[in-house]
This record gives structure tokens, C-alpha cells and sequence, in this order.
């Protein structure tokens, strides 16, 4: 009898692709995930427990080992510095991290602010760049921040980039692709080694037939 996984799963929108991953890969995993709002669903077929999270809180879950797997968006694990393994690229939810400000942007040398939902991530893009800015942390909506005159600048994520296009606003720097990763408590890969590389290598399997 294979033993028990935990898998920390991001709620929002990383959830659906992740879900359509597990299934090709062969998890059979039963109509509740699609239409529930239990934080816990246990599979006894698959001898899996999953966990529902708030994305930015996955790697949290992994690294103190009260899931053993985690789907985490490679923005939080940037943002989150947590100590885990990150073992496979999903390649799903992409996107990318910027800054954007608005189209009349000047760079300022008195006390610039950038507004963003990855306050250590920016703090870290712009030591890089040699440029001193004060950071002002948001939860969400991050474009309203130049438009109402909080921030001159913002790091976020972009996609289609419709909503920086909608707002008004530019891109003005790409800093990095971003992808979900499919992430690994160090000790339960020590334990459960079998169990985690059978994951893997089911998922990488997917994820190859996808890419050819
Ligand atoms: N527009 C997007 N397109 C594709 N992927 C995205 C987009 N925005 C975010 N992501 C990816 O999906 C992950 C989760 O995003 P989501 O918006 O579901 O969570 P969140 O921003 O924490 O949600 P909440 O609004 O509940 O705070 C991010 O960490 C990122 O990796
Ligand atoms: O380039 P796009 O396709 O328009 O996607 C980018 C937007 O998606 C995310 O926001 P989200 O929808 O998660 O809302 P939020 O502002 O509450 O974080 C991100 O923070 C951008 O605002």
C-alpha cells in the first residue's frame, strides 16, 4: 500500500490548470474538486490529501512539511524565499513579472515609489539595478497605484496585458517569466521519494506529449 501524499494545492487560477495536469496524468480525481469550497479533500483511491490554499501561501504549507507537494507560481517562490525543492517546471499559468508606469513615466530621483503585490521581489529587482525606490505593498488592483498618484511605478504581473492596456498604463522593464512549478518538502522527498518521483515523472510526461 503506497503511503499517504499531501499535495497543497493554490486556490484561484493556477487551480484549474493544475487540476487538468493531475487528471492527464493519470490521478483520478473525483467531481468535488471541480464544485466545492472543502480547504480539504481526501482521494483514498490515490492515497492522496489535497489542500486548498491561498497561491501566495503554497510554499508556506511545503516547507513546514504539512504538505508534502505543492503547485506554487514561480512569483511567490521568488517572493517567498521558502526553503523547499522546486522539481518541475508545470508550465502552466504563464506570464511574466514588470514594471509599468504610465506612458509619461520620467524617472525621478527624489523619493520614487513602486507599488506591488511582491514587496521583497521589487525591492530586490531595483537593488540590482542601482536604483533606490520606496516600495508600498498592495494586495491587488496594483494599476490604480499610478493612476491615482500613489506610485510612479508598479512591479506586477502581466499576461495578455489587457489590463495595463485598459488602464492607461506602459510596460516599461520585463524582469522575469514565470511559471507554476510543482514544488517538494526536502524531508518528505527524503521519505516519500518514491511516491514524489512517480509524480514527477507522470507529470513530466504530460507536460512533454504537450510541448511535441
Ligand atoms: N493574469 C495572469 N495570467 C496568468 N497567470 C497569472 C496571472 N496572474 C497571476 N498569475 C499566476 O497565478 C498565480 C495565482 O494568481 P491568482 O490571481 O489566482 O492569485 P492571487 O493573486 O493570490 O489571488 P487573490 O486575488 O485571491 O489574492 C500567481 O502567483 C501567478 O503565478
Ligand atoms: O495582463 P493581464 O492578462 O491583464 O493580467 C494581468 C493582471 O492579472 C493579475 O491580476 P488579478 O486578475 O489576479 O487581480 P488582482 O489585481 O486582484 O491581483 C495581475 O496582477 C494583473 O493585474
Amino acid at each position: 500500500m503506497a503511503e499517504w501524499l499531501t499535495v497543497a494545492m493554490p486556490k484561484g487560477r493556477i487551480f484549474e490548470e493544475a487540476l487538468e495536469l493531475l487528471r492527464k496524468a493519470g490521478y483520478n480525481l473525483p467531481a468535488e474538486f471541480d464544485d466545492s469550497r472543502k480547504l480539504i479533500i481526501d482521494v483514498p483511491e490515490e492515497n492522496m490529501r489535497f489542500i486548498l490554499a491561498k497561491p501566495m501561501d503554497v510554499p508556506t504549507y511545503v516547507e513546514h512539511g504539512v504538505a508534502d507537494v505543492g503547485v506554487a507560481g514561480k512569483d511567490t517562490m521568488i517572493e517567498e524565499e521558502r526553503v523547499v525543492y522546486e522539481v518541475l517546471d508545470l508550465q502552466i499559468s504563464e506570464c511574466y513579472l514588470a514594471v509599468a508606469g504610465l506612458p509619461n513615466y520620467e524617472k525621478r530621483d527624489i523619493n520614487p515609489k513602486v507599488a506591488s503585490k511582491y514587496p521583497n521581489l521589487a525591492t530586490q529587482y531595483f537593488k540590482e539595478q542601482g536604483e533606490q525606490v520606496e516600495i508600498i505593498k498592495l494586495n491587488g488592483s496594483i494599476e490604480l497605484a499610478p493612476l491615482i498618484g500613489l506610485a510612479d511605478r508598479i512591479v506586477d504581473i502581466v499576461s495578455t496585458g489587457r489590463t495595463l492596456k485598459e488602464n492607461g498604463l506602459v510596460e516599461l522593464e520585463t524582469i522575469v517569466p514565470i511559471t507554476s512549478r510543482l514544488i517538494v518538502n526536502p524531508v518528505s522527498y527524503r521519505m516519500k521519494d518514491e511516491r514524489i518521483d512517480e509524480m514527477v515523472e507522470r507529470l513530466s510526461r504530460v507536460i512533454e506529449g504537450e510541448e511535441a
